[in-house]
């Protein structure tokens, strides 16, 4: 498999393979890696992996993008990472042995794929743990160490933390927005008192996190001399990893594979939604992409208008969904890629106004006439609606569902009368309700239930430098932990 950069100029090394892309992350040029071209899934290879276990799928589809580790090696790595006692925390009624259940609200019409049974609680876990696993393996092959540089608004740092702790040759530095994320969110990533963990609380938002890791990964000396790599979902393994529930969510919706189905997905950095995309253009029967947003709605705006206007930290705002607290989608970039047609010169000049600090307006190019090409629909959801979604949903189908959850059904209720009646609607369970506690007091006045694995853990000593976010401060404090 070759993989190219959303930018046209990937750099060394000339012809990467998938392992050197996962080390790499941040291609060289700042751009975001792809395969050069989306592999195809054909009707035969669909109708053999409608039986198969999630591992067993997970080794079909990564397979066609991971063509540098021998068979029999990727096919562990799957088979390690996806059980049952990883994604140990499935609802009462589940099928453990399914990782990604499909929970009907509405039977065969409307259903929540569990994507948060993993050791953290968020969809995270679905591909961090095997990242986790991929590191391990790349890294002792080739004899290297690596120093992993993130940014979270909430759950990529504690699903990475968990991926990683423990696992030699990897240091994690993880930066955080200061104050922004739930009680939950903070106990989990710093009370993690591990050597190899670092955690950085920055005093602005997510988006200024995320510019720290780019920035860092684009002093290309530095990077190189610190081995600096990444875990978010700039990070294409991240994104390879998310592709594979959507298959498996779409043969647990449908019966056969003449049927259609659509997601609705809720959005922040582009990451699973982009997954989801990736999935579409390789042939899954996906009649519909519907993404939702939170008050911070840069990407519903563009799926409404055809402009991307990313927002400063200042107008960005603090919500009951924080992991979604996000104003430049850093993934956006791969699905502007493919709605440019695959030209990176046209990425770049778009990315060079983003990177400075602008915005870009498709409305009056022929990109905008192809959007519907793509399937996708969006919408956004408050305070307010998170509020009397989980309330909606607890008292209409005895679940309770966590604020982003809520914001994804918000969107998906106003989105199901458009659908055709044979096409059921998956909307993506991105957490459990218990990370924001919070918010399900305030709406349903109890307590979220909680796995007995995290009891207390908001009582732990935690471990958490705090800093400006300062791209030189954040380079010291690694150089000073290395
Ligand atoms: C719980 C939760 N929901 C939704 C999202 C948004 O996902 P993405 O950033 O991939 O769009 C995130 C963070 O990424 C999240 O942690
Ligand atoms: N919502 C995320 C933000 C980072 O997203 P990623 O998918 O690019 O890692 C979080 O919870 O940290």
């Amino acid at each position: 498999m070759k993989y190219i950069s959303t930018r046209g100029h990937a750099g060394q090394p000339a012809n990467p393979q998938f392992c050197d892309i996962l080390l790499g992350g941040l291609a060289p040029d700042g751009g975001l890696y792809l395969p050069e071209t989306y592999p195809q899934v054909t009707r035969a290879e669909l109708d053999a992996w409608r039986s198969l276990s999630y591992a067993e799928l997970a080794f079909a589809i990564l397979s066609k993008f991971i063509t540098d580790i021998p068979a029999a090696d990727l096919k562990a790595i799957c088979d390690k990472t996806y059980t049952a006692d990883t994604y140990r925390h499935a609802r009462a009624g589940d099928d453990p042995a399914d990782i990604t259940p499909v929970r009907w609200l509405e039977q065969g019409r409307l259903g929540l794929l569990e994507l948060s049974n993993g050791p953290t609680l968020a969809f995270k876990d679905m591909a961090m743990q095997l990242l986790g696993n991929l590191f391990e393996y790349v890294l002792d092959k080739r004899g290297e160490t690596i120093n992993i540089l993130g940014a979270t608004s909430g759950d990529t740092g504690s699903a990475a933390e968990y991926a990683m702790r423990g696992k030699h040759g990897v240091r994690v530095f993880m930066l955080s927005p200061h104050g922004k994320m739930s009680a939950f969110q903070r106990a989990q990533m710093y009370s993690l008192q591990d050597d190899n963990i670092h955690n950085i609380a920055v005093t602005g938002m997510f988006d200024d996190a995320q510019d720290i890791v780019k920035a860092v990964s684009n002093d290309h000396a530095f990077k190189a001399k610190y081995k600096i790599g990444a875990v978010n979902s700039i990070n294409w393994a991240r994104v390879a990893a998310q592709i594979v529930y959507y298959f498996k969510g779409y043969f647990a919706a449908t019966g056969n594979n003449d049927q259609q189905v659509a997601f609705c997905v809720p959005s922040g950095n582009f990451g699973n939604i982009c997954a989801g995309h990736i999935a579409r253009q390789m042939g899954l029967p996906v009649a519909k992409l519907i993404l939702a947003t939170n008050e911070n709605d840069v990407l519903d705006e563009f799926f409404r208008s055809g402009i991307y206007r990313p927002r400063k930290t200042a107008e960005t705002y603090v919500t009951s969904s924080p992991s979604m607290d996000i104003s430049k989608a850093s993934n956006f970039e791969r699905f502007v890629y493919d709605l440019v047609g695959r030209n990176p010169e046209i990425v770049a000049s778009l990315w060079k106004q983003v990177d400075a600090g602008g915005a870009f307006d498709l409305t009056s190019t022929p990109h905008f006439g192809r959007l519907g090409d793509f399937a996708f629909a969006s919408g956004r959801s408050t305070h307010a609606d998170r509020l009397a979604t989980i309330r909606k949903v607890y008292a209409d189908y005895a679940t309770m569902v966590d604020t982003h959850t809520a914001d994804g059904l918000k969107v998906a209720f106003e989105q199901l009368p458009s659908l055709p009646a044979d096409v059921p609607l998956l909307v993506l369970e991105t957490a459990l309700p218990v990370k924001f506690a919070e918010t399900i007091r305030e709406a349903l006045d109890q307590e979220p239930e909680r796995p007995a694995d995290l009891a207390g853990i908001e009582t732990l000593p935690q471990r958490v430098e705090v800093m400006a976010p300062d791209v030189e401060a954040v380079k010291a404090f690694i150089v000073a932990h290395v």
